[in-house]
């Protein structure tokens, strides 16, 4: 029967509070037959609040998060009852104070501007959520109800809250009214006959009738764009003269019955909301609210500037970074060979880009093992490290082989050819032979002096055999003799 929470209708209404932050005239109405729910709707329960409750609440939130200057908002209530107009806010007198009383046929008054007032409504300062909820309970308490046969409190009138809303700029700006918004509970339509009205319940059907009949000629006149909008037939339209059409913003809420022997109010609803919403009203803006919004613009001109000049200043160090990053990329690979992604290596932004998308794991790094500190790109692959082992490897035994080439004594024949290409080898190979040479002639001139060392004649011939009898000697002997045959 009631598919919708007041909760999900509530996510329809917010974005236009905003507007009346904003500086917008808002008009939020309900608008249906009589018992589909238009007062449970605004007003709500203390279990489930209603629109107005918690469109105040969502105010006060909105205007606490604004910055740029202090709002405060006042608020009044007042019922059309009947053709006239009852001041639901209005102090009791001293003598009955537990009497509700409210000041009825208040004057409506249009300015020069085109602005309504309503002459001698009680407005109420709001300080807060709670004084605004006060308020709006002692309002709603005072307001018209009757029993009918389909609405046992059906409303008898027509219910406006108004929320002015007021922007304290500087020092040198006075408080100023930006906007008002309307929250209205309209009468519902009633089929008199099938509301079984009578007497004055029957007269406040007619008169809620009438209005709601007024207010359907001005939405048709805005709809078609005629100059003559027909505001003044009745007391409804003449109050929400400035809030409805023009530089205004308004919401309907539409509320329909689900029983088939309704259709025809059905119907008449929807049509009224159809025509509702084809208006389309783009009249000048107020001065005031002209100036609010340059004075906005001004504002996110110059956040738009300042953020530019930070995303500036924030490429240029990543471009220094860039720069960095290669110097040192470069170096990374003379000193230590290629990086495995050399072909597609990956820029700092690359990375930054993929630091800043993947999400942050807590890293379980071993103690000093510095590879898992580094970038991804940064860290050696199975390939590098074995081209660099393998490197390694040679150096080391081309320092061995030269090591031991230079400390053995080994003499080689003339007829030796030494096929090892490396000149500096040969260099040394031939420095060897001739020190080994030297040896020789030095053993043969001093036998006695040189008793480690016995050439045997053998040896003379091919190649000269140096024995030891130093064990060490001769292993070492015997590995640069492998050495050396493998080289040679
Ligand atoms: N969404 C809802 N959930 C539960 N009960 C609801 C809901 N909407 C309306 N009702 C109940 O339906 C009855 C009629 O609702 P309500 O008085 O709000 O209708 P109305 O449209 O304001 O009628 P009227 O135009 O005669 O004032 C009330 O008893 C109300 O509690």
């Amino acid at each position: 029967m009631f598919p919708n929470s007041v909760e999900d209708v509530f996510a329809e209404v917010k974005p236009i509070l905003r507007s009346a932050l904003d500086g917008h005239n808002v008009c939020i109405f309900a608008h249906g037959q009589t018992g589909t729910g238009k007062t449970f709707t605004m007003d709500g329960t203390s279990e489930q609040p209603g629109i107005i409750p918690r469109a105040l609440k969502e105010l006060f939130c909105q205007a606490s998060l604004d910055s740029s200057s202090y709002i405060t908002f006042s608020m009044s209530m007042l019922e059309v009852y009947m053709g006239s107009l009852r001041d639901l806010l209005s102090p009791k007198p001293a003598c009955r104070p537990h009497e509700a009383v409210t000041r009825c046929n208040l004057n409506i008054q249009t300015d020069p501007k085109g602005l309504v007032e309503i002459e001698g409504l009680t407005e109420v300062q709001i300080a807060d959520f709670g004084k605004a909820r006060w308020w709006y309970n002692r309002g709603r308490r005072v307001r018209s109800t009757s029993w009918t046969n389909v609405n046992e409190a059906s409303s008898r009138s027509h219910c406006l809250t108004r929320i002015t809303i007021f922007r304290h700029g500087d020092a040198s700006e006075a408080k100023r009214e930006v906007g008002k918004l309307w929250m209205v509970d309209l009468g519902g339509s009633e089929r008199l006959l099938k509301t079984g009205a009578t007497g004055l319940t029957l007269d406040e059907g007619r008169a809620i009738n009438l209005s709601l009949s007024a207010l359907g000629d001005v939405i048709a006149a805005l709809r078609r764009k005629r100059g003559h909008v027909p505001y003044r037939n009745s007391k409804l339209t003449q109050i929400l003269k400035d809030s409805l059409g023009a530089g205004s913003k308004v919401l309907m809420l539409v509320h329909v019955s689900p029983c088939e022997e309704d259709v025809g109010e059905t119907i008449c609803s929807l049509s009224f909301a159809k025509r509702a919403r084809a208006i389309e009203c783009n009249r000048e803006l107020s001065e005031d609210l002209k100036r609010h919004r340059e004075k906005r613009v001004k504002e996110l001109e110059e956040n738009m500037r300042e953020a530019e000049e930070e995303c500036h200043k924030l490429k240029n160090q990543i471009q220094k970074v860039d720069l960095l990053f290669r110097e040192n990329r470069k170096l990374f690979s003379t000193t230590y060979g290629p990086l495995e992604d050399e072909k597609a290596p990956i820029s700092p932004k690359e990375y930054l880009k993929e630091a800043v998308e993947t999400p942050r794991k807590p890293e379980k790094t071993s103690k000093g093992n510095v590879s898992n500190s580094l970038p991804r790109f940064m860290t050696s692959t199975a390939a590098s490290r074995q081209r660099q082992s393998a490197a390694e490897r040679e150096v080391v035994g081309k320092a061995r082989s030269l090591r031991s080439v230079a400390r053995s004594s080994i003499q080689f024949t003339a007829s030796q050819s030494m096929s090892y290409s490396d000149p500096q080898i040969k260099a040394i190979l031939q420095n060897a032979n001739r020190k080994s040479r030297y040896a020789q002639e030095a053993a043969d001139t001093f036998p006695a002096e040189s008793p480690k060392c016995n050439v045997s004649e053998s040896s003379k011939t091919r190649s000269k055999l140096i024995t030891s009898s130093d064990p060490n000697l001769r292993v070492t002997l015997g590995r640069h003799r492998r050495r050396m045959s493998d080289l040679i």
